[in-house]
């Protein structure tokens, strides 16, 4: 796209408040879904995350690939199965996703970073204790009632090493973190990545939280477009969990927006990530885009 050489000053300047609010801002962003899988998609929140950087944001990326990990267990005969949008893990499984989410895709998007000129460095929730994590137990909400379910190698965050990110990001560089974690048990968990965001952003008093996913963001109806909502509350979101409007994957998200709230990050937002530069969209611009969740109205 060709703009006069006014129009691209004109951009440029409406892009000035932004650039000075969150100059030294901390920003978490998940990176996942289409974004993560489509080449062209993949380039451009590479490209959106090297921009924050260059005036002066401070990125954390936490990735997923879930699918990834679903591919590889199919290659070897097993089949996935979700509950409340968590990865049901036993032992064979939580090696698969170490080795894919730790081994395989981290590196890949430290390389893609550091080719674009960042100094991007990959970690999984075991270095440096970056995560500790224990057992997490599946609530399963069932006639207005709910139980719990015990789905294996599944972790819920327990602590998060916040010092050895503010050392990193005091020295310019990226961290990229894998969502794994070493339990209290010292086995080795599989968190859902949302949540790992969640708490990273709220351990780091991020200045925002960006979960990109493959939809606008949240709906009152997932059938009727029309019913996007684009601020919600903690109530009305925990409610919608609990007569399920907000149903599988969506629900670590909104959770994840949550903890990150309460635990000190100022805003928290989920976002279309199939829509080019949606990072950017959500940061320099005055309506944003997206869900986002806030404490109360
Ligand atoms: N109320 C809702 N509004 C929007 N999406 C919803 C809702 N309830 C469930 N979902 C589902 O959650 C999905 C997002 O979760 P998921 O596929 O795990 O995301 P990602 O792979 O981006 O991490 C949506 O694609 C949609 O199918
Ligand atoms: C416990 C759990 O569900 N862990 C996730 C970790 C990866 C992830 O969160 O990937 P996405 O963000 O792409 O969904 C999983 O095994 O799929």
């Amino acid at each position: 796209m060709i703009h006069s050489p006014e129009r691209t000053a004109a951009v440029l300047i409406e892009t000035l408040p932004y650039m000075q609010q969150f100059a030294g801002k901390t920003v978490v962003i998940k990176y996942g879904g289409n974004a993560m899988i489509n080449g062209e998609l993949k380039q451009q929140v590479i490209k959106d995350i090297i921009l924050m950087k260059c005036v002066g944001m401070r990125p954390v990326v936490v990735h997923g690939g879930g699918p990834e990990i679903t591919g590889f267990l199919k290659q070897l005969g097993k089949q996935s199965t979700f509950v409340s949008g968590l990865r049901v893990t036993d032992a064979e499984t939580v090696e698969v996703a170490e080795m894919v989410l730790a081994g395989k895709i981290n590196s890949e998007i430290v390389c893609l970073l550091n080719q674009q000129g960042a100094k991007a460095v990959g970690l999984s929730g075991k270095d440096a204790d970056l995560v500790i994590a224990e057992k997490h137990l599946a609530e399963i909400y069932e006639n207005g009632e709910v139980k719990k379910a015990d789905i294996g190698f599944v972790g819920d965050v327990v602590k998060i090493n916040a010092g050895l990110l503010h050392t990193l990001l005091d020295q310019d560089y990226i961290p990229v973190i894998a969502p794994i974690g070493r339990g209290i048990d010292n086995a080795t968990y599989n968190i859902n990545a949302d949540y790992v965001a969640g708490e990273i952003a709220g351990a780091l008093e991020a200045e925002k939280l960006m979960l990109l996913t493959d939809v606008e963001g949240i709906y009152r109806d997932y059938h009727d477009k029309s019913t996007f909502i684009s601020t919600l509350t903690f109530e009305d979101a925990q409610g919608m969990i609990q007569d399920g409007t907000i149903d599988g994957g969506m629900i670590p998200k909104v959770e994840a927006c949550i903890r990150a709230l309460s635990g000190g990050a100022v805003k928290a937002h989920i976002i279309d990530g199939r829509q080019p530069h949606s990072l950017l969209l959500e940061i320099f611009t005055s309506a944003g885009i997206g869900t986002e969740i806030v404490k109360s109205r």
